[in-house]
């Protein structure tokens, strides 16, 4: 997906609003669990992965990315709070140094070792990701909290390929990998609330939808994520891609739906 798209090259005027968002929509937050709200209207939350569109790994500097193509309706989530069909763009992890923290979001002050999320764009109303990035609710992004505890069978192949990707601007090809064997087994329960990219642009246009059931990997899974490095192969001094987590924003008034009561 076209989420390589570099601000550096974004139309002057987006630039200007983007670089300091009104701010009453900003993310990662903490989740009260108390303080949201039951919704009877969010609906189950629909999730059409196709293997055959996942592509390619890339570090690019901040994370490693999961891409998919996303010139077609082939992987697709819909339901919950949205009114159409997302595209899934690519899926990124954020984590930390150490399984003390790593997570973007909390919940009641939890902090979790690392977190996924799964990239989606309203391909229903745009016609291209940075389009959809730059519009209200024009993206949908599912959080999944990782704990630590048995080994992940799943996230194994992706985990098997990270030291072809150890430095900033490699990619490495990667494909038939199914994103939903990362999804937790009840994916009933969850909150929503409206929210904001976590890195630049930061860019107020994500749905957010953070999983109440978090996955387990292993240890030595979240360890291979930590041998990453943030610098390219050229840079004389190495650093290690941990702590690529956002602090945290303030909820400036919004409300936190959850799924379930
Ligand atoms: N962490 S997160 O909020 O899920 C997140 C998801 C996607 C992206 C990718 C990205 C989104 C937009 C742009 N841009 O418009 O220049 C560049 C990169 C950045 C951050
Ligand atoms: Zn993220």
């Amino acid at each position: 997906c076209s989420s390589k798209f570099v601000l550096s090259h974004v139309h002057p005027m987006w630039q200007g609003t983007l670089a300091v968002p009104g701010g009453d929509r900003q993310s990662p937050i903490d989740i009260a669990v108390r303080k949201s709200v039951f919704d009877p209207q969010l609906k189950p939350l629909t999730f059409q992965y196709d293997p055959r569109t996942c592509q390619q790994i890339w570090n690019n500097g901040y994370s490693f990315l999961v891409e998919y193509d996303d010139t077609t309706d082939k992987s697709i989530l819909s339901g919950g709070p949205l009114q159409d069909a997302y595209r899934l763009c690519q899926f990124h992890f954020h984590w930390g140094e150490s399984n003390a923290w790593g997570s973007e979001h909390t919940v009641d002050r939890r902090l979790f070792p690392a977190e996924l999320h799964l990239v989606h764009w309203n391909a229903e109303k745009y016609s291209l990701f940075e389009e959809a990035v730059m519009e209200e609710n024009g993206l949908a992004v599912i959080g999944v909290f990782l704990k630590v505890g048995k080994r992940h069978e799943g996230l194994q192949k992706l985990v098997d390929a990270l030291p072809a990707v150890r430095h900033k601007d490699s990619v490495v090809e990667f494909t038939r990998f199914d994103p939903a064997c990362l999804l937790p087994t009840n994916t009933h329960d969850y909150w929503a609330y409206p929210g904001s990219l976590t890195t630049p642009p930061l860019s107020e246009s994500v749905s957010w939808m953070i999983m109440k059931q978090p996955i387990e990997v292993s240890h030595d899974q979240l360890a291979v994520f930590r041998s990453l490095l943030f610098t390219s192969a050229e840079e004389e001094v190495q650093k290690s891609m941990v702590n690529n987590f956002r602090v945290q924003q303030a909820l400036r008034g919004r409300t936190v739906s959850s799924s379930f009561s």
